[in-house]
């Protein structure tokens, strides 16, 4: 697998220090407050379990799994729910939290679509951010690291459904993805 990333971009201390400073954000803020933490699945898994235990607040979980429709071309922009949250949200805090904000399209209709449900907030907390492709005018509230923009795989993000198990967050090389 080694064989396959360009060069590591996060190490495993690196990603570490990223979580413990996210945690201790999120933490000074939810004080007093209902929070819900909700992974966006698959991509968050890894992140939302080392953030989770970086949160020093008493917090709920859940999580979503979606799907952008990609006939063959890129994001349309359509988003579809293939697993929803388990419990109304209204008066809560939720806190999305995804592992890469990329065109902005997943987080752009999950934002609105959660507002939908009367939650007394939410906010974004990724832990990468890839600013140059983005598409839509949203911004994260809390960003582990800006990311270049190239294809990213580790730590929970994939390519076709590999790399996932990484313990770092390293650049694919375009030999793999045909670029
Ligand atoms: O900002 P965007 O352009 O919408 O891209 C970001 C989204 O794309 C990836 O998910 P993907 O659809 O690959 O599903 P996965 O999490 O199961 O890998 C990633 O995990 C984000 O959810
Ligand atoms: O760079 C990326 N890597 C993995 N998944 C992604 N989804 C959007 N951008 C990326
Ligand atoms: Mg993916």
């Amino acid at each position: 697998m080694m064989e396959d990333i360009q060069s590591v971009l996060l190490d495993q201390q690196q990603l570490e220090n990223i979580v413990k400073e996210l945690g201790e954000r999120i933490t000074r803020d939810y004080q007093n407050k209902d929070l819900l933490v909700v992974g966006v699945l698959k991509g968050s898994f890894m992140f939302i379990a080392d953030l989770m235990r970086a949160i020093k607040a008493p917090c709920r979980v859940d999580f979503m799994a979606v799907s952008s429709y990609n006939n063959g071309s890129k994001s349309s922009g359509v988003v579809r729910i293939i697993k929803d949250l388990d419990k109304p949200i209204e008066g809560l805090d939720v806190l999305l939290v995804e592992d890469i904000l990329d065109s902005g399209m997943t987080l752009s209709y999950l934002v609105e679509n959660l507002k939908a449900r009367r939650p007394a907030s939410v906010r974004i907390c990724t832990l990468l951010d890839k600013p140059e492709r983005r598409k839509m005018p949203i911004q994260p509230d809390y960003t582990g690291a800006q990311v270049p923009d190239e294809f990213v795989v580790g730590y929970g993000l994939d390519f076709a459904e590999k790399y996932r198990n990484l313990p770092y967050v390293g650049i694919l090389k375009p030999s793999v993805y045909g670029g």
